[in-house]
């Protein structure tokens, strides 16, 4: 039965000058990759939330024989009893629930989807996120599992690590977290407390958090879902302090979820979102594990207690950095949906008129409208397609980091760094502005926003707090910026800061070129790095030290690790709009909105620009 949709929405689409399908394919990566996001939820919705008569699931399997080159491996499983279990029960609505209800609402729908995605047997991790936020569109209780737990093992875990463990992670045999930050602190990881003191006569490591501020505080899961934890610890061996190194550690009895003893662990209480995720608090009392826990790929504890360091004590940080590149490319998306949902909104609502006695208009007609709308829509475009550009550069520089060189490492640091806080700031505000381009209705938990915001807007904080993070890439930029100075070579990414000239040719009265944007956002990167750069010697030529002249210039470096990314992202954009083998009417279109975002941009920071000339 075909939905009727509504006359003013089906008038703006027959209006389109493009074929949304060539997009919609170059967003998700082709047909292919289209074709199977939307037919996984679309069988799963179906076999959940319809009484199905054995005919209809004879039509989705023969439906799914055309297919059968993708589904060799699904295993319809007509008489599954989760699926039996959900229908009787089907979804509801966590809106109106009490925090308890709303995390076993989303318990019931996550192990049911661990399940389908078992049976399934979808390898694919984006398929299977797909899947999954159908179903658990909120904060998910196994997020931290499905993401840092297990990347975790596979980037710090030895080969027989992997092997012992993954297969657990991988059936929910265990479920984990990722547990880090301490009540005291967060962001700065030399001042974790957590003790793991290696004792050589029985070769086990003595977890414990000696005072209230080492608590382990905020990682999600810990409240009462995981019954293991990736923890970082101070590895003390030896009477030395070997710094920060990961250990899985069980919290929980895998068959009664009774903490294991010397283990106090709850949840943290309710916060501002992420509502059904319980983040949780963890202590320690003198717990023993085994020395074989600790997770050795870089760093060894050998059976006498003699530590073996990483080659690069950063190593241990890699699972933060991959995880940035997951919240990187999933805030554009997260802009996306937002905008969409307000678009929509935009062409069905009627309110006022604009000739007067011409009849109420549809609020998309209005410039203001247009105005807040359409520059989200850029931004969501441009964020998702400079995420795919920094996961290109990524996986390049990872590569290579697994065979052992690590030369890009402080690159991709500061890359990560900087786009994660320029992706989820202008997410945030992205997101907003949506909210409020639906007035009231945009208010209602009904419309999705808000929960969009409330959730997602702790992607400026998690994962690296968003002026910290900016600082770390800025450190990056500098000595990129002292190396230039004297004339050294510089990494690919940053050798604009040596060639970057304003040669613009455009005129005010001319269609700008696209190339002259590029070099105006190149120069005005080039410009303020060099501004903050100029400002720490200054603070050093006043005679303050080293960390005081970087405290004295840091609020003009987080502005250059800003303008780099938003260099980065308007790259991105207009190269990626020029060369991806769009029709015409479609790249016509897609450099129109790429301007759009780029003029936005000047005229949101055009005291940069002004500045700059
Ligand atoms: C809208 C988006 C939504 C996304 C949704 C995704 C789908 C849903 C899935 C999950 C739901 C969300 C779950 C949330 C999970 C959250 C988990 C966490 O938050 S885990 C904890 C995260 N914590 C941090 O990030 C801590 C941040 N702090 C640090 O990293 C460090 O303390 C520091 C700030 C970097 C400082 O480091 P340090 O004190 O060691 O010294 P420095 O002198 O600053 O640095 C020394 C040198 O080391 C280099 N360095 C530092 N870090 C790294 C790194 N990661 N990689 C490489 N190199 C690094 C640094 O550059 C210095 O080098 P030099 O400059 O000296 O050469
Ligand atoms: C929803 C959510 C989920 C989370 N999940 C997890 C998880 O699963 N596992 C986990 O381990 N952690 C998790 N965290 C914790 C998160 O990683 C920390 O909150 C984050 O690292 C920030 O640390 P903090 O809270 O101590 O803030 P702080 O670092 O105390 O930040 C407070 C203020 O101090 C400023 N500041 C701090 N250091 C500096 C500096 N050097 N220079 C300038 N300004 C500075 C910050 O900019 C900020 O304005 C989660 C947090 C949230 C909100």
């Amino acid at each position: 039965m075909g939905k009727s949709v509504n006359p003013d929405l089906a008038k703006a689409r027959s209006q389109a000058t493009f074929d949304p399908a060539n997009l919609t394919n170059y967003l998700y990566g082709g047909p292919e990759k289209l074709r199977r996001k939307r037919y996984l939820p679309a069988f799963v919705f179906k076999e959940l939330c319809t009484e199905m008569s054995l005919t209809d699931l004879c039509l989705i399997f023969l439906g799914l024989l055309t297919h059968v080159s993708d589904y060799l491996g699904l295993t319809l499983s007509i008489e599954n009893m989760a699926a039996k279990e959900y229908k009787e029960e089907g979804f509801k609505s966590t809106d109106d629930m009490s925090r308890e209800e709303a995390y076993e609402e989303s318990m019931r729908r996550a192990v049911y989807t661990n399940k389908r995605v078992l049976q399934l047997n979808l390898q694919d991790q984006e398929e299977q996120y797909y899947f999954r936020e159908i179903f658990v569109p909120g904060a998910n209780p196994f997020a931290l599992h499905y993401v840092m737990f297990k990347d975790a093992i596979n980037t710090q875990g030895t080969e027989d690590q992997i092997q012992k463990w993954l297969p657990l992670a991988e059936t929910y045999a265990v479920t984990g977290t990722y547990a880090q930050t301490e009540l005291g602190h967060g962001t700065f990881l030399r001042g974790l407390e957590t003790t793991a003191e290696y004792d050589v006569q029985r070769e086990e490591f003595i977890l414990n958090t000696p005072t209230i501020t080492s608590s382990k505080f905020w990682p999600g899961a810990l409240g009462k879902t995981a019954n293991v934890a990736i923890l970082n610890a101070k590895l003390i061996t030896k009477g030395r302090n070997c710094g920060m190194q990961s250990f899985w550690v069980p919290l929980r009895h895998l068959e009664t979820h009774q903490p294991l003893p010397g283990i106090t662990v709850g949840d943290i209480g309710p916060k501002f979102g992420y509502h059904t995720s319980d983040n949780g608090f963890l202590q320690l009392n003198r717990v023993r594990i085994p020395r074989e826990n600790m997770l050795m790929r870089y760093s060894k504890v050998l059976q006498d207690g003699t530590f073996v360091p990483p080659e690069n004590d950063r190593l241990v940080y890699v699972p933060m950095t991959q995880f940035r590149f997951v919240v990187i490319g999933r805030s554009g998306w997260t802009l996306a949906k937002a905008v969409t949902v307000a678009t929509r909104y935009s062409a069905v609502r009627r309110q006022s008129e604009i000739t007067p006695g011409g009849g109420e208009v549809q609020i998309l007609d209005f410039q203001t409208q247009q105005h807040k709308l359409f520059t989200q829509i850029a931004s969501a475009y441009a964020m998702i397609i400079a995420a795919k550009a920094a996961k290109d550069l990524y996986d390049s520089a990872f590569s290579k980091m697994e065979k052992g060189n690590l030369e890009d490492l402080p690159m991709l640091h500061a890359l990560t760094s900087s786009m994660k806080a320029f992706n989820t700031w202008e997410m945030a505000t992205g997101v907003e502005q949506c909210r409020m381009a639906c007035g009231g209705h945009g208010y209602l938990l009904a419309s999705g926003i808000p929960q969009m915001y409330t959730d997602m807007v702790s992607a400026c904080t998690y994962e690296g707090e968003n002026t910290v993070m900016c600082l770390q890439a800025a450190r990056f930029l500098n000595k990129c910026q002292e190396a230039a100075n004297k004339g050294e070579r510089l990494p690919q990414l940053t050798r604009f800061l040596q060639t970057s000239r304003l040669n613009i040719s455009s005129s005010l009265d001319q269609d700008v070129d696209l190339n002259d944007i590029i070099a105006a956002y190149e120069f005005r990167a080039a410009t303020v790095i060099s501004e903050a750069n100029a400002r720490l010697n200054a603070g050093l030529a006043m005679g303050k030290s080293q960390s005081e002249a970087w405290n004295y210039a840091s609020q003009l470096l987080v502005k250059a690790a800003l303008a780099f990314s938003h260099w980065f992202t308007v790259r991105a954009l207009i190269e990626n709009m020029r060369g991806a083998g769009f029709d015409n009417s479609t790249e016509t279109l897609l450099l129109q909105l790429a301007k759009l975002y780029a003029l936005d941009g000047m005229l949101r920071y055009s005291g940069d620009f002004r500045k700059v000339g």
